[in-house]
């Protein structure tokens, strides 16, 4: 069931027992003008490493972004990903796994060829799908929508979904959910109680199995949302995420 505003406080990470995943733009990192147009921080980075050993490994980001387009915002670090929304994969820091599927080469002309008329326009191709960006001219909205329902019309192994200033194609088979129940059969997430962050439509499809798991789900900032605990915006995210460092 959703709520239109879970006023509670997520309870303090325990780096020793909880499996920590987390979205990256909008939850860890606000949001620029375009994809590419994000600077992680000093601080960011520091927070990530610290992080990342404090879990022992156990914490996992999942992202609507590839994953080499993350790692080239945040570095080679050998932390486990799940990007594209799960349509990729990457458990040891290095080579990742792509999910196989029919190409979708008439589609992306169909909206590249869009894209084109419109300079403020940005389109993102992943292996798992595609995505428009319409942040520079939010009045295309309505028809960045039309002309990508229109282009992946009949193609059932997609689904459209709104974000952030962007409508997104992506894989059906993969989600923020699967990537997720796929992490916490794996060393060294198995056994721990998941905890995830998140802050937009599509991370409401992490929350699920992590409410099922009897986890920790965290929504950031406004929005219905199925999340049990709501953080209100990325400062509070960092504050939590710093407390973990220094519990004992
Ligand atoms: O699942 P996430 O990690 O939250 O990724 C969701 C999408 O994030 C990126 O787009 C968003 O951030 C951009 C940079 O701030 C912004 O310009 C855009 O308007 C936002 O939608 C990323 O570019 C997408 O690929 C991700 O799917």
């Amino acid at each position: 069931m959703k709520n239109a505003l879970p006023p509670l406080e997520p309870p303090p990470l325990e780096p020793g027992r909880h499996a920590l995943f987390l979205d990256f733009d909008g939850t860890l990192i606000a949001f620029a003008e375009t994809p590419d147009g994000i600077e992680v921080s000093d601080d960011l980075h520091m927070l990530i490493d610290g992080i990342s050993e404090r879990f022992a490994g156990a914490m996992a980001f999942v992202t609507g972004r590839g994953i080499a387009n993350l790692r080239s915002h945040i570095g080679e670090r050998r932390i486990a990903m799940a990007g594209a929304h799960g349509a990729e994969w990457s458990i040891d820091g290095q080579a990742h796994e792509t999910l196989k599927g029919e190409g979708f080469d008439d589609q992306l002309t169909a909206v590249a060829a869009f894209a084109a008329l419109h300079d403020a326009l940005v389109m993102e191709v992943k292996s798992g799908g595609l995505t428009l960006h319409y942040r520079r001219k939010p009045e295309l909205e309505a028809d960045v929508f039309a002309i990508v329902e229109q282009a992946f019309a009949g193609r059932d192994d997609f689904h459209i979904m709104p974000g952030h200033m962007m409508v997104e194609a992506r894989r059906a088979q993969a989600d923020k959910g699967k990537a997720i129940e796929r992490f916490m059969k794996s060393a060294p997430f198995r056994g721990r109680v998941p905890v995830f962050l998140g802050d937009d439509v599509t991370d409401e499809f992490g929350f699920a199995p992590v409410n099922a798991l009897g986890g920790i789900s965290v929504r950031v900032g406004p929005g219905e949302t199925q999340a049990r605990y709501r953080l209100p915006d990325i400062a509070a995210v960092h504050d939590y995420l710093g407390a973990a460092l220094k519990t004992g």
